[in-house]
């Protein structure tokens, strides 16, 4: 049988796809012609955001590499567009001249980028970010220009702010609505939001009309219609996208805001279809590939002849692709008449959830600072969960433990993992079981889950765990610690113990880096791993830190500092406290708290006070900015309370005095409780210790902040020297096999507490990693004695860094 001839405009994510759903169904039926503008294979466009932030490389976001076209027999025209359908002829016709009969059409033609009609808007250092030229433009930007505006606070805007923040710039995003996301979020998450994007040192300007854009040849800057402007030498548009229509409009093909489509993808023109960006199906055109992946392949079975389930719609869920933020939305979000919605807000440590109730249905959800749930609420939200028989409250509980695996273990085989391309539960066990998968690329090629935006990767991670059991090695899946380079934590580490690195430079060099400079992913992370390897040897690269460790102080919101002191175990003195209080009158200090990890914090001291309040004060650091230990907590305990059995103070001052200073990959906490009733709360602390009749149990991996978990017994020992060791040991072994940012509860969970404890119960290792510890304490200095000796480092890091 002859072969019909496909072709398809728009190389791009939706239309490829269609391309790879019809090649399932089979290679047989057509001869297929792909047009593409971009001088691009098919690639990856939301990991563009990825690109720009240093966590992977624009060769790396190949979806369908040049091999592929070649392997199934597609003819494609890259770096050319088409520019006439001709129905009558059944024909497409391209800049280029050249003119391609068809049986069937696809028109994947995507979105543009909605620039703003301003004056200036066609000024050097205005761009779009939609596509790799756009990165490129960032990119280069960020090498020789400092001041970045980014007009739109949405999900692209954000985005973009975040990795042009890591690309060293200082960046103000001006978005019109008063909250951010709104789109997406309500006003409680869009606050917190922004409360979290300003302490990664984003600025934003809310509720601006951006009037104008100034500069000579390059922007200069922004006016604003209240007669305020704002200077930038990078702009970046990221106010929404409009339906690309133009060429089926042209053509004669029905259009509204998007190319109208039935429930299989027909346009009105027989014999053409529309998937995508460029698609409006029952009046909506959508935004994000997991309702252009059910399109796809929707269309292709209708195309290949087959009987297929018409497109009936999507349910939308969105996450931010910023680290250190967790934000989850999905469907109907908004309070409103006909709809209730229930609410948990904890305050303090900024976790928001919420669920939108029509009747008894869950219609919509929104979730901020802890969105494990977001997968389970979207499977409710598709499926039209009646929760009539189950107690409100419970839904926004999570199910089982907080640990990955067992959240995975809760789930039904039909619930999605992967939201981008619909992959359930049951799909990937099934890959698992029936086609020997056993890592994560594998279930990828298999089943597409994680190939888009890569969210879902943990949760893939944790199916094979869960499935493979022991079988399942999670430290052999590798991964790449930046874009940077392909080398993961280990392979970094080995090579700078076997080849002896000493520097971050040389580390790069030698170990084959593809960007010279590094990034504020990796730069921070090989200083430490350089400083844990050779403690005594290295000396720490200031600039590769982040702003607090190089100033020593916790930078706020209005660009003063905040101080804390150390206090041993929590507790002070008379001549403590008088100093402090002296500080606080000399430097007019507007605010003195008392902090959770007991000890005392000034907030709003200037920059240019800092050295002299440390002098003043002599005290130590409290590290409360560091990767390092933070606080030893502690309960009176025997000296005071009648249920103590322990010196709770007496351990916890010793060990605050022991481990202050030490470079950790994150921060730890301690906590020591004299009996039972923990009133340090010790069961919530990287460490904890907690009194019992005559000694200690040791609990490790707690943790008190946006991923509660309580902490794993490891030991019950008897004296405090034994509470001294196993804690020096585990906290090495912590050191020296964590990813750096990498939490001991996160750790834990990675690693098994079964497997630590089997290190820790070999007794030469323990004193080898005692021996080690011991090595990388004797080099601790106190960093503020340090500055205030160092005229140079003080004229240095208070007249050049920072921000003022
Ligand atoms: C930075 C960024 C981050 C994103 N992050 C996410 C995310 O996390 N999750 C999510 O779900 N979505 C995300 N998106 C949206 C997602 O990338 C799009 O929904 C998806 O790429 C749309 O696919 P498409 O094929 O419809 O359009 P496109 O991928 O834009 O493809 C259309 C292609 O057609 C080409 N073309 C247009 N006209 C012609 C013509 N006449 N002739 C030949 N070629 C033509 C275009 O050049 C383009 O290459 C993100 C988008 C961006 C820009
Ligand atoms: N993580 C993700 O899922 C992700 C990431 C990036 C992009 N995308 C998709 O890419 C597309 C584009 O994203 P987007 O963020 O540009 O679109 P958007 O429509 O979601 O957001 C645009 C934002 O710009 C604001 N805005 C509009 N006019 C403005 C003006 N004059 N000044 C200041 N602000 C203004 C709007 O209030 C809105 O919040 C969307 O479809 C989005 O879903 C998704
Ligand atoms: S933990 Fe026990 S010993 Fe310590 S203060 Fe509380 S009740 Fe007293
Ligand atoms: S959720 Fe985006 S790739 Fe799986």
């Amino acid at each position: 049988m002859e072969k019909k001839k496909l072709v398809l405009i728009g190389n791009g994510m939706a239309g490829v796809r269609a391309i790879e759903e019809i090649l399932k169904v089979s290679k047989d039926l057509f001869d297929i012609t792909i047009f593409g503008s971009e001088p691009h294979p098919n690639y990856n466009r939301i990991l563009l955001s990825k690109v720009l932030q240093g966590d992977t490389k624009v060769k790396d976001i190949t979806l369908n590499d040049w091999e592929w076209y070649e392997e199934n027999n597609i003819t494609l025209f890259t770096g050319e567009t088409v520019t006439k359908i001709n129905p009558e002829m059944m024909a497409v016709v391209s800049d280029k001249g050249r003119v391609v009969p068809y049986d069937e059409l696809i028109i994947a033609t995507g979105s543009v980028p909605f620039i703003l009609p301003l004056p200036g808007a066609d000024k050097q250092g205005v761009t779009a970010f939609r596509d790799i030229k756009d990165t490129d433009i960032m990119l280069e930007a960020s090498k020789n220009y400092k001041k970045a505006a980014v007009i739109g606070g949405g999900l692209l805007g954000l985005e973009a702010a975040r990795g042009l923040l890591n690309l060293g710039m200082d960046v103000s995003v001006i978005h019109i609505a008063p909250t951010l996301m709104e789109r997406q979020l309500d006003e409680t998450a869009g606050r917190l939001l922004q409360k979290e994007l300003e302490k990664q040192g984003m600025k934003f300007l809310l509720e601006a009309q951006t009037q104008e854009i100034y500069g000579t040849d390059r922007v200069e800057g922004l006016k604003f219609k209240d007669g305020t402007q704002l200077e930038a030498d990078l702009v970046v548009m990221a106010v929404g996208i409009k339906p690309n229509i133009e060429l089926a409009k042209e053509s004669g093909i029905a259009v509204n805001r998007g190319i109208i489509v039935n429930d299989f993808l027909q346009t009105d023109l027989p014999h053409v279809y529309s998937v995508g960006e460029c698609a409006e199906h029952n009046g909506i055109p959508y935004g994000l590939v997991a309702p252009l992946y059910e399109q796809a392949k929707v269309l292709a079975s209708h195309i290949c002849g087959q009987e297929a389930a018409p497109y009936q719609g999507s349910v939308l869920s969105t996450q931010l692709k910023v680290s250190g933020v967790e934000v989850f939305s999905a469907g109907d979000f908004m309070d409103g008449e006909d709809k209730k919605s229930l609410k948990v807000f904890d305050e303090q440590d900024g976790i928001y959830k919420k669920i939108v109730l029509k009747g008894n249905k869950i219609v919509g959800a929104v979730l901020f600072g802890d969105s494990k749930e977001g997968n389970r609420l979207f499977s409710m939200i598709k499926k039209e969960a009646d929760i009539s028989d189950t107690e409100k409250i419970t839904i926004l509980q999570p199910i089982g433990e907080e640990a990955g695996a067992s959240l995975v273990a809760t789930m039904s085989a039909d619930e999605i993992i992967c939201g981008c391309n619909g992959v359930s539960k049951g799909a990937i066990v099934q890959a698992i079981q029936e086609k020997g998968c056993t890592s994560v690329d594998a279930i990828k090629a298999c089943t597409s889950a994680s190939r888009s935006c890569g969210g879902c990767k943990p949760l893939v991670a944790d199916v094979l765990q869960l499935t493979l059991g022991s079988e399942f090695d999670a430290s052999a899946q590798k991964e790449a610690i930046c874009g940077c380079t392909t080398l993961s934590r280990e392979e970094i580490v080995d090579g700078i113990k076997e080849k002896g690195l000493t520097h971050i430079r040389e580390v790069m060099n030698v170990l084959g880096w593809e960007s010279e400079e590094g990034c504020s992913k990796c730069r921070p992370a090989v200083n430490y791993y350089l400083g844990m390897v050779n403690p005594t040897k290295y000396e720490d690269e200031r600039e590769s830190r982040f702003v607090n460790e190089r100033m020593h102080a916790n930078i706020q919101k209005d660009g003063t500092y905040s101080v804390v002191p150390r206090m041993y175990g929590g507790v002070t003195n008379a001549n403590e406290l008088r100093r402090i209080a002296d500080v606080v009158e000399k430097y007019e200090i507007p605010l003195v708290k008392v902090t959770g990890g007991q000890r005392i914090d000034l907030f709003g001291v200037k920059k240019d006070d800092l050295p002299k309040v440390w002098q003043d004060l002599d005290m130590n650091s409290g590290y409360a900015y560091g990767k390092s230990l933070r606080t030893v907590k502690t309960c009176v305990g025997e000296t005071f309370c009648r249920f103590g059995t322990q010196d709770s103070m007496g351990l916890g001052i010793d060990l605050e005095k022991k481990f202050e200073g030490l470079q950790t990959p994150h921060k730890v906490k301690m906590a020591v409780s004299a009996c039972p009733r923990s009133c340090a709360e010790s069961g919530f602390k990287d460490i904890g210790f907690i009194g019992i009749d005559g000694g200690w149990e040791i609990y490790v991996g707690g943790n008190g902040g946006t991923h509660v978990r309580g902490g794993d017994l490891l030991y019950k020992v008897k004296t405090d020297q034994e509470a001294m060791e196993i804690t020096g040991a585990y906290l090495q072994y912590y050191r020296e096999t964590a990813n750096y940012l990498e939490r001991t509860s996160a750790w834990i969970e990675r690693v098994g507490l079964a497997h630590v404890q089997s290190v820790l119960d070999d007794k030469n290792k323990r004193t080898e990693l005692n021996a080690r510890m011991d090595e990388a304490l004797s080099v601790y200095k106190d960093p503020w004695k340090e500055i205030i000796e160092s005229k140079k480092t003080t004229k240095e890091l208070f007249e050049t860094v920072g921000i003022s």
